[in-house]
């Protein structure tokens, strides 16, 4: 069996697993405030990084900050954990990556999504130089959101006032979440996302909008998407109600040329990408469309320049001073080795709101998988379940869990020392008090004798108070991770969304699995492809299982 690059033989890995295991449960009682009694912990155990040029560094502009010692990580894991990557062969499989290797075996295609942001830079693909193609895009993207931006390219009724962006997954989640990020920078016209095949979707973002005034984004890399064809459609026939030309406020951004054309989008319209840009990692290039014409080509750029600053920082950064190396070494530590099975992703940053399910698609379509690279079983759990809303709201709804449940659940915290409201200066100081507040809970807890005096204060006696005071006990010990920046720019969102998608990508590779294909999605599509006839009345075939066939009764007697 061929062994993939760089990677160590089974007997190596699993080693390092065994002695990785060990370590675990040597650590498992102590608790994390024994740790800083090292007063030298929170710097040794923390990573920074400045992703601006020189000159603007010296004003730490954009540095940020993951602070990893609030876990039970101690120096002794952490080079077992780097030994990991190292036999794992992240370093070689990192270069082959961004060499054009076609690291994508299952589907036989490179991964070259971080060619989008370094438009300067030099890739090649079988010797074939991508980067005059995807320049020349960029250059047409810039022109067209400068001409919808400055109201060279009008509708029917005037200067574009709306752009509705219809796709789904990875043609909607990216421009989604970044768009609701960076709202402070918007100086363009407003943006809109349909991406549900429920027609909900469509008739509650139209409402309201204007036909005449109104840009329509057509985002799907493979132009057959069901639910963003569906509503493509939908959408085109709303337009030519009003609208003499639909087509030339239509705009397609796509690999499937041919598809974009039959659908009748003029070719000048249609903003292209190949295949070795997936649809989870896509929101660098024409994907991000809706995105630049919200913030301007400039502020696109500063975007752009955040991701390659952070490729950058991946590439030659030693692993151990490596952010999304450590990022993903610490998600090993607590979903591989200790066993916990979900991950919380809580920004205490309103405008992240939509990160966690961008997150979501990134990490569980990525590393969700039960295969080696080779076909075999995989011998560790993968991909955590990863979810979170943003804080303070989550506090109020979900944190018990987390405070005093059975489950650990590491919390990865996200948090901008300032906001983009200065007037409202109180209500960010109360943010980062919650967020501060929030890690040291989870780790120091609250002991029984604490809760007792808590109890008795509150006037409880006897039996009583001991009752009372068991539901006060706060177990502590549980871990988390802060990532904090100084303000949610576009420079700044571009190097936190590439830290994520290189920490998704180091944690396949110690994995060993794929974590560019999506099969796991394809059973689904082709199970409703064969149901929606049944809905409209075509006859069933008998092998159909009990369960379908009473929901199809159901919805029959209901309709
Ligand atoms: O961009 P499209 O081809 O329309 O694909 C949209 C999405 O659907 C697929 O089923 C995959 O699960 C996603 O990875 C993809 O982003």
């Amino acid at each position: 069996m061929q062994r993939s690059i760089g990677r160590s033989n089974d007997v190596t890995l699993s080693t390092i697993w065994e002695r990785l295991d060990a370590q675990a449960g040597r650590v498992a009682t102590r608790p994390l405030t024994a740790l800083f009694e090292d007063r030298g912990r929170a710097a040794a155990f923390s990573v920074r990084f400045a992703g601006q040029s020189a000159a603007a560094a010296a004003t730490d502009a954009e540095e940020m900050l993951f602070d990893f010692s609030k876990t039970n990580i101690d120096e002794e894991t952490l080079e077992l954990l780097i030994e990991l990557a190292i036999a794992a062969g992240v370093q070689a499989r990192r270069d082959a990556m961004f060499a054009g290797r076609r690291i994508n075996e299952t589907e036989g295609r490179a991964v070259l999504h971080s060619a989008l942001r370094n438009p300067e830079g030099k890739v090649a693909l079988d010797g074939r130089d991508v980067m005059p193609g995807l320049r020349e895009t960029l250059l047409r993207m810039r022109g067209f959101a400068r001409e919808i931006r400055g109201g060279g390219i009008c509708g029917q009724g005037g200067p574009i006032a709306d752009v509705v962006n219809i796709g789904i997954g990875g043609s909607d989640l990216g421009p989604a979440m970044a768009c609701l990020a960076l709202a402070p920078y918007h100086d363009g016209p407003r943006c809109h996302f349909i991406s549900n095949v429920d027609g909900a979707d469509a008739a509650d973002t139209l409402r309201g909008l204007d036909p005449e005034t109104t840009l329509v984004i057509v985002a799907s890399k493979t132009f057959t998407t069901i639910e963003t064809m569906t509503n493509a459609e939908t959408v085109r026939g709303w337009m030519a109600a009003r609208v003499s030309e639909p087509g030339a406020q239509f705009v397609a951004l796509s690999s499937a040329l041919e598809k974009t054309a039959d659908f009748g989008i003029a070719p000048e319209r249609v903003f292209g990408f190949e295949d070795w840009v997936g649809g989870r990692y896509s929101v660098w290039g024409p994907i991000g469309l809706s995105l630049m014409i919200a913030i301007g080509p400039e502020r696109f750029d500063e975007f752009l320049a955040g991701g390659a600053a952070m490729d950058a920082h991946f590439r030659s950064a030693p692993l151990r001073a490596n952010l999304p190396v450590l990022l993903a070494l610490v998600g090993i530590w607590h979903a591989q080795v200790q066993g916990h099975a979900t991950r919380a992703v809580l920004p205490y940053d309103q405008r992240l709101a939509r990160l966690p399910a961008y997150l979501q698609q990134l990490e569980m379509e990525s590393n969700g998988k039960s295969v080696t690279m080779s076909g075999q079983a995989v011998s560790r759990p993968t991909g955590p379940v990863v979810w979170g809303e943003p804080g303070t709201n989550g506090q109020h709804a979900f944190y018990q869990l987390i405070h005093q449940g059975t489950q650990i659940v590491p919390c990865e915290f996200l948090v901008a020392a300032r906001g983009h409201e200065p007037e409202l200066a109180r209500h960010h100081r109360l943010l980062l008090a919650n967020v501060l507040a929030q890690s040291k809970a989870l780790m120091e807890g609250r002991g029984i004798k604490a809760a007792r005096a808590i109890a008795a204060k509150a006037g409880f006696q006897g039996d009583e108070l001991e009752r009372q005071a068991r539901h006060r006990v706060f177990p502590g010990n549980r871990p988390s991770t802060t990532l904090i920046y100084p303000q949610l720019t576009p420079r700044m969102l571009g190097q936190i969304v590439a830290l994520y998608e290189h920490r998704v990508f180091t944690e396949g590779v110690i994995l060993g699995i794929n974590s560019f294909d999506q099969w796991g999605v394809e059973l689904g599509k082709e199970l409703a492809n064969s149901l929606e006839p049944l809905l409209a009345g075509g006859a069933r075939h008998e092998t159909l299982d009990g369960s379908t066939a009473q929901l199809l009764d159901f919805i029959a007697a209901a309709g």
